[in-house]
């Protein structure tokens, strides 16, 4: 029998299954079957990249996809290698959604247990050990955050009416099976089944074998515990489809190879392309350009700012990848955009829709506040922010803590912050016009601070000295 092949599904391919579904689904939509516009819709965004076996694309997925067929349980997994999500796991989750959207089940799994080995896919060097400790605290993390992401989708971005089922979500992690497992029995039964030719012909593991410092054992069968995972969700939850990053098809075919071995039956894979910086770097912690999704790591201003900076190259694709807006809103917006530019109309929704999804409505809120207050210099948006949004807007600001006393003037002020220094040159940097109180230009040294001007009904001020140096102080007991 012929070895199992992959199968590249881009957007643009004219020969292939899926590229003859999307030119189909393109002109004809109301004809295509449900199941047949999941892959071909997503091939067409650009988010389904290969499938593997190829003969999947073309028969079986579509097949198990079948509208009046039984949902299908769908899992991608995330390592617990930090407490946080990041826009690179945004992909994937997005490919979960767009499968739970169609009626099938996904299984969002949190890898407890496989963050401690440390997948060797893609990676120059072994990832440090991780504690088991650590490990659970970091998986409680990622669980929360995919918790969040498939509850905002659902009351944000699912239509109340219409009857269309949004299919179930379930949150594992593989330390519950994994760490239970007989190590002989894992031998047995899953080593006895994997071919070490084939493991090591895998790309990921020639360039570890290949490098100074080699390759562990541990990260050497990393690729068996992931293909064990596919096994006992198959087993347990009737699940036969893999999502994952482009760097996982190496492992999500150990899955295919181990669960085709024990039950015969088929199993698909299916990778999303990954996402990459400016420079070409997979954007993630490993090359520690991660843009989280949790809060206290990247605000939503943050998170908002980076979706609002994509240069045009990529802004249509991201619009695509990272929203649920139909193509032709996509297409009309990116005509609107041809002739009126400066409005950066698809950065503004594309960070919008991608805020909302990860932080809710108040997260929007808080970053269009935040932009408002930043870059607009607006001080009702300013006075309106609370204090964990102030700390977030000026991380690097210093933030102190000061009683109002009676006739304390600007200079006063600028000295108990340490924002200028004392004598004459401090004197000067006021009257020379370089300091601003909530963004407004202070020039005599000895004003008296004015509630309700100087100080915000928030009981903050915003101290700003030169043009880039801020202070946050917050009035104790006004
Ligand atoms: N930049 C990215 N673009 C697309 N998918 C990504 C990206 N980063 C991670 N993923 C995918 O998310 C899933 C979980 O990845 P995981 O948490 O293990 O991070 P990782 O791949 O080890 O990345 P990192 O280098 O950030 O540690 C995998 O399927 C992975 O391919
Ligand atoms: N190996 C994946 C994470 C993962 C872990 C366990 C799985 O069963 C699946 C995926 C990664 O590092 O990106």
């Amino acid at each position: 029998m012929a070895a199992p092949t992959l199968r590249r599904v881009g957007a643009r391919r004219a020969a292939g299954l899926c590229g003859l579904l999307s030119r189909r689904v393109h002109h004809q939509p109301q004809r295509a079957p449900a199941a047949k516009r999941l892959l071909a819709a997503q091939s067409e965004r650009g988010l389904f990249q290969e499938v593997f076996p190829a003969q999947g694309a073309e028969e079986g997925l579509p097949a198990l996809l079948e509208p009046g067929r039984p949902p299908q349980a769908v899992y991608c997994g995330f390592d617990a290698t930090a407490d946080s999500l990041h826009v690179g796991h945004l992909l994937t989750v997005m490919g979960l959604l767009h499968f739970q959207r169609a009626g099938h089940n996904v299984i969002a799994l949190v890898g407890g247990a496989t963050a401690r080995l440390g997948d060797p896919s893609g990676r120059t060097k072994e990832r440090e050990p991780l504690s088991e400790e650590l490990a659970r605290a970091h998986a409680l993390g990622l669980r929360e955050g995919l918790r969040r992401l498939f509850e905002n989708h659902r009351l944000l971005f699912w239509p109340a009416a219409g009857g269309a089922r949004l299919g179930e979500v379930m949150l594992q992690d593989n330390a519950w099976w994994l760490g239970r497992e007989p190590v002989v029995g894992f031998l047995c039964g899953v080593g006895r089944r994997l071919r070490m030719g084939t493991l090591l012909s895998r790309q990921s593991c020639q360039a570890r074998l290949r490098s100074a410092e080699g390759m562990s054992l541990a990260e050497f069968l990393y690729p068996a515990l992931q293909a064990y995972d596919f096994l006992h969700l198959h087993r347990h939850h009737g699940c036969r489809i893999q999502l994952g990053g482009a760097d996982q098809m190496g492992n999500i075919m150990s899955g295919y190879e181990l669960v085709t071995k024990v039950t015969g039956e088929d199993v698909f894979g299916i990778t999303v392309p990954l996402i990459t910086s400016t420079t070409g770097d997979k954007l993630g912690k490993s090359a520690g350009n991660a843009v989280w999704l949790n809060r206290d790591r990247t605000s939503p201003f943050e998170l908002y700012q980076f979706f609002v900076r994509q240069p045009d190259s990529t802004i249509e694709r991201y619009l695509k990848l990272f929203t649920f807006l139909p193509l032709p809103e996509i297409e009309h917006m990116m005509e609107m955009h041809a002739k009126e530019p400066e409005k950066w109309g698809p950065q503004k929704r594309l960070a919008a829709e991608v805020t909302k999804l990860v932080h809710g409505k108040e997260g929007l809120e808080s970053a269009k506040r935040c932009t408002k207050a930043l870059y607009y210099s607006n001080v009702e948006a300013l006075e309106a922010m609370s204090d964990q949004e102030l700390q977030e807007l000026f991380r690097e600001a210093p933030f102190a803590e000061l009683m109002l006393e009676p006739g304390m003037s600007v200079l006063d002020l600028c000295h108990k912050a340490n924002a200028i220094p004392d004598g004459p040159s401090g004197y000067r940097k006021i009257t020379d016009g370089g300091v601003s109180i909530n963004y407004i230009q202070v020039t005599n040294p000895e004003t008296v601070l004015v509630i309700g001007q100087h100080i915000l009904k928030n009981g903050v001020s915003l101290l700003r000295i030169g043009k880039k140096n801020f202070y946050i102080i917050k009035w104790l007991q006004l």
